[in-house]
């Protein structure tokens, strides 16, 4: 317990995402002082984007904390393909479906790198890692590995049995407070569950289980004994992703510790922070609509029946439920501007020149509020999604949570597993209610910054019956 509260605060103290982008590009710019810039506006015909101020380009536009919110504000000035200066690093900005299919699907190639930027750095061992990672050879391969080794269905499916235990754990936990009449702080629930049900299955043990795994010590494990001691506790095939990880450097030249350290960082933090977000984003929209609570509470009560869980094997005939959970996605995707990538050659995009080195962020959150792909956009509505299948595959580049291409996040099944399961056993076993004298619109839909986006609010609490 000792180490996840560590854990947990290692992980609130991370800077926000948008404030490190920031401040590192002010930091690259100056680093960058006095190398000649890249192709100027005088040779280039380069997307509109607002007027810039010498040296800082447009970093005084960004004062807001929510970088998302930020750009979506310029791009219903600028339009949906916008070029900005933060610092001396050019970025273009995507706000629309049809520009980000162009992004992500047609110049896919061309923008699936990473900007190696010292705060992703910092939370990848200096790059090491699937997601931060540039692209190449060793990117190729960590990722084909993880996309084989970890999050294939049959590894899905190996870890059944400790998401139904957490699960099950974190039931007994919201009962004893039902029965207590007390409160339940969700947000700490989930993100108790979601580090549980990563950790047992990346490391073989979770936070709960009198403090024995000390997840910073194995992360800074470097001696060769322990590789041996683990290669030979587990059988060749099973085991958990440390394991995995572990065979894989000892069959691949060049794979470093750090190489290890980094994925399961990507696990750690992908598999707690962007699940956690999404069901509590969800539940947040139902406590303030009732109808819409009870309508898809029926719907799992009446589908699972009385065997007193919801298992995997039932979330496919959960229409409606599903349906939930996309519009949670539209309207707050848990990561806002994706991962951002960097061009790697120059290529044309609607008439306009991208230059290679360009920092490239796909603005999911302003593309699933967009008034002309979708009707009343900022209401949450999950009908939306019952009649059309189009909408709901995300084939239109209306919906991109998990993002698209190459980069595509290669757990979105697992990540959608995590969801789902987690969700409808809230839903299913407890009914949930503000406290007295709270109302609806007293539940805050603001963002907190960070790497993901979650809730930003300190009344979290909900009484459960
Ligand atoms: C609701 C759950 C999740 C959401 C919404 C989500 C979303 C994303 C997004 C938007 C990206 C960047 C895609 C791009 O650049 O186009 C990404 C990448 C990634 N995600 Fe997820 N993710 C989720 C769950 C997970 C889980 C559970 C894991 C692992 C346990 C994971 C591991 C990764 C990794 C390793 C990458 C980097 C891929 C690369 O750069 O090649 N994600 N995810």
């Amino acid at each position: 317990m000792q180490l996840f509260t560590a854990l947990l605060s290692s992980l609130s103290s991370l800077p926000s995402l948008p404030s490190l982008l920031v401040v590192l590009t002010l930091l690259s710019s100056l680093l960058l002082a006095g190398r000649k810039a890249r192709g100027g506006s005088a040779t280039w015909k380069l997307p509109p984007g607002p007027t810039k101020l010498p040296v800082i380009g447009h970093l005084h536009l960004f004062w807001s904390s929510s970088l998302h919110l930020s750009l979506w504000e310029l791009s219903k000035k600028h339009g949906p393909l916008m070029h900005l200066k933060l610092g001396r690093v050019p970025v273009v900005v995507v706000s629309s479906p049809e520009m980000a299919k162009e992004v992500l699907k047609t110049h896919d190639l061309e923008c699936c790198s990473r900007p190696s930027l010292l705060s992703y750095s910092k939370i990848s061992y200096g790059l090491s890692d699937v997601a931060f990672s540039p692209f190449g050879e060793r990117w190729r391969q960590l990722r084909k590995f993880c996309t084989a080794e970890l999050f294939s269905t049959k590894k899905i499916d190996s870890f059944r049995d400790i998401r139904k235990e957490e699960m099950e754990r974190v039931t007994k936990l919201i009962c004893s407070h039902a029965r207590a009449s007390s409160m339940v702080n969700l947000s700490e629930l989930l993100l108790s569950l979601y580090c549980n049900m990563t950790c047992r299955a990346a490391f073989g043990s979770g936070f709960d289980d009198g403090g024995d795994i000390q997840l910073h010590d194995m992360l800074k494990e470097t001696q060769e004994d322990y590789h041996q001691d683990r290669l030979r506790q587990q059988g060749k095939e099973d085991g958990d992703a440390l394991d995995a990880l572990l065979r894989m450097q000892k069959d691949e030249e060049g794979l470093t510790e750090d190489h290890i350290k980094g994925v399961l960082m990507n696990i750690f933090i992908a598999g707690t922070g962007t699940s956690s977000a999404t069901v509590e984003w969800a539940m947040a929209e139902l406590i303030r609509q009732p109808e819409l609570m009870k309508r898809v509470q029926d719907e799992v009560r009446g589908r699972v029946g009385s065997k007193g869980e919801v298992e995997e094997s039932d979330l496919h005939q959960l229409h409606f439920f599903k349906c939930v959970i996309k519009e949670t996605m539209r309207l707050h995707p848990p990561a806002p501007l994706l991962i951002p990538r960097e061009t790697m050659h120059h290529f044309k995009l609607n008439g306009y020149d991208i230059l290679p080195k360009t920092c490239m962020y796909v603005n999911a959150w302003a593309i699933g509020r967009d008034p002309n792909s979708w009707g009343r956009p900022h209401v949450f509505d999950p009908e939306r999604f019952m009649h059309d299948s189009k909408e709901a595959d995300g084939q239109d580049f209306k919906l991109i949570p998990f993002g698209e291409g190459r980069r595509i996040c290669p757990a979105k099944n697992l990540g959608m597993l995590m969801v789902e399961l987690v969700l409808a056993n809230l839903l299913y076993s407890f009914d949930w209610h503000l406290p007295p004298g709270m109302v609806k619109e007293d539940v805050s839909m603001e963002e907190a910054p960070g790497i993901t986006v979650n809730r930003s609010c300190y009344e979290t609490d909900v009484i459960v019956d």
